[in-house]
């Protein structure tokens, strides 16, 4: 089988650092080779174009694959234009149709920014479109609750749900992934897997990078948007969720709906007590062996202090269903924090009776790092010396590296015509509904916005006063 992708923002940052990158990574996969539209209003050639990709795949991977840089970019075709008009979509979907078969998938990429979402929707709604179309969505779906239903239904008018692909390369990492196979091909956890035994839930993505690259998306985004609405909340789905019926993608993506459904909408209250919103300010974060100094998010360009972004995200959130009630799920997501740290951690109940004397066992924990993918388990046994002294021990285990990388996954799943690596229209209002009111109480200052110096741990909540 062959494939056409026609990526819309085929210049941008996201295209070059990520979607070439993994292109070059599956092409031999895809048997009767690919066929690249590029859309951008750069003002390109063909020729041009296809030196550009040549020099981004080169700038990424080095020479290594040089003959499949060459395969990837030598057949690359440009269109320039504007990607909310029609006639622009057209001429891009006109030369993705003369490759292959008129059987093989046609791909849409929308890599631009998401404000022009909608828009390329109504326009793709006004082209003559190749059947079968698969149109791929980035991220952020909308800018709020409103604004992500506006585009499902724009969506949903101009193709069928399974051929929509709001992608999440959250769902393509190893370790979410293997949540589904621990749960739900072992014995051993799920029986545990509930309020009667789980005490708690930390899924943590802590980053070192600042966000001075990205700061004119970042500043309109910010920590809550960027990461929570979409990412950590697919990651508490597959922790949380029912047992799907199959892996299959509708009976994946129910389960999803459902738990994010059964997510209690945070009050007010619930948010001045539990949640942390901090910006950082200059400070030195680990880079490699050294450190490397980062300046105040606000000192960037292209940053307005007066919009509050915030660069750190804390919030609890309930689940409010049978298995999970008293449950508090806490996501947390930081730039230029000191140290790397992205994991899901299970946080176990106490034993019921304490048999041995001396100081009681240790909670069982289990944590599921990602990237590198790891995963351990702590339990305690008893210790050297005196039988009768308990030890903790983590049984730990590497997982194998993921080979090829999430955008790799993410654009073999899309060609595959699989969407279990994307967002479900409801998965995606869901998000917006449980972030919505966060966004609006930190909006309003229920929470105060609090600085921490970059390398740190974070913001500190201040003592209570009184
Ligand atoms: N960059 C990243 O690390 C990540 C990005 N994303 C998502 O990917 C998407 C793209 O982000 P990113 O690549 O960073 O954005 P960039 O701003 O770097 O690139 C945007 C691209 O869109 C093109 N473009 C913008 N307006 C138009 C228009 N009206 N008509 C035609 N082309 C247009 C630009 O080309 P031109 O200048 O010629 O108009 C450029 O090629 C966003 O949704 C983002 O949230 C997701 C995860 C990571
Ligand atoms: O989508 C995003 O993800 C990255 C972190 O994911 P990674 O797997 O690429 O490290 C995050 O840095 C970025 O802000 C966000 O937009």
């Amino acid at each position: 089988m062959s494939a056409s992708l026609v990526i819309l923002g085929a210049t941008g940052d996201l295209t070059g650092r990520y979607l070439l990158p993994a292109l070059a990574q599956v092409l031999p996969q895809i048997e009767g080779g690919l066929q690249l539209v590029g859309v951008a209003q750069d003002d390109l050639d063909t020729g041009a174009f296809r030196r550009q990709v040549d020099e981004r795949l080169g700038q990424v991977t080095g020479d290594g694959g040089r003959d499949v840089h060459e395969r990837l970019a030598g057949s690359a075709e440009y269109v320039r234009g504007d990607v909310t008009d029609a006639a622009t979509l057209q001429a891009a979907l006109d030369l993705a149709g003369r490759h292959g078969t008129g059987r093989d998938p046609v791909v849409v990429y929308l890599a631009l920014p998401h404000v022009l979402f909608e828009g390329v929707v109504h326009a793709l709604g006004a082209c003559r479109l190749p059947e079968g179309l698969r149109v791929v969505v980035e991220k952020p779906f909308g800018e709020d609750l409103e604004g992500a239903r506006r585009l499902n239904a724009a969506l949903a008018a101009v193709l069928p749900e399974d051929r929509t692909f709001r992608v999440d390369h959250f769902l393509a990492k190893q370790t979410v992934l293997n949540i589904l196979g621990l749960r739900f091909a072992n014995r051993v956890f799920e029986p545990l897997w509930s309020s009667a035994h789980i005490t708690g839930v930390d899924i943590v993505f802590d980053e070192t990078v600042d966000a001075q690259a990205r700061a004119s998306y970042y500043d309109r985004s910010g920590a809550l948007r960027d990461m929570v609405q979409n990412h950590l909340l697919q990651v508490l789905a597959y922790v949380a969720m029912e047992p799907p019926v199959s892996t299959a993608p509708a009976d994946l993506s129910a389960r999803k709906a459902d738990v994010l459904r059964a997510v209690r909408t945070p009050s007010r209250e619930a948010l001045a007590a539990t949640s942390l919103r901090g910006r950082y300010t200059r400070g030195e974060v680990p880079d490699g062996e050294g450190a490397r100094t980062v300046d105040s998010y606000v000192d960037a360009p292209g940053i307005d202090p007066a919009r509050e972004t915030e660069t750190y995200a804390e919030v609890v959130l309930s689940v409010d269903n049978w298995r999970w009630s008293g449950v508090p799920f806490r996501l947390r997501t930081g730039k230029a924090l000191g140290a790397r740290r992205r994991e899901v951690v299970i946080h176990f109940a106490e034993v019921p009776h304490v048999v041995f004397a001396g100081a009681p066992p240790q909670r069982n924990v289990l944590r599921l790092q990602l990237d590198p993918d790891r995963m351990s388990l702590r339990v305690n046994v008893n210790g050297q010396g005196d039988p009768f002294e308990l030890e903790p021990v983590d049984l730990d285990t590497d997982l194998a590296k993921q080979e090829p990388g999430p955008y790799g996954q993410l654009l073999l799943a899309v060609l595959d015509g699989d969407t279990r690596l994307s967002a479900h229209a409801a998965e995606a209002e869901e998000g917006w509904r449980i972030v919505e009111p966060v966004l609006a109480a930190w909006g309003d200052g229920v929470v105060p916005l609090l600085d921490y110096p970059a390398g740190s741990d974070g913001p500190v909540r201040p003592a209570p006063q009184g």
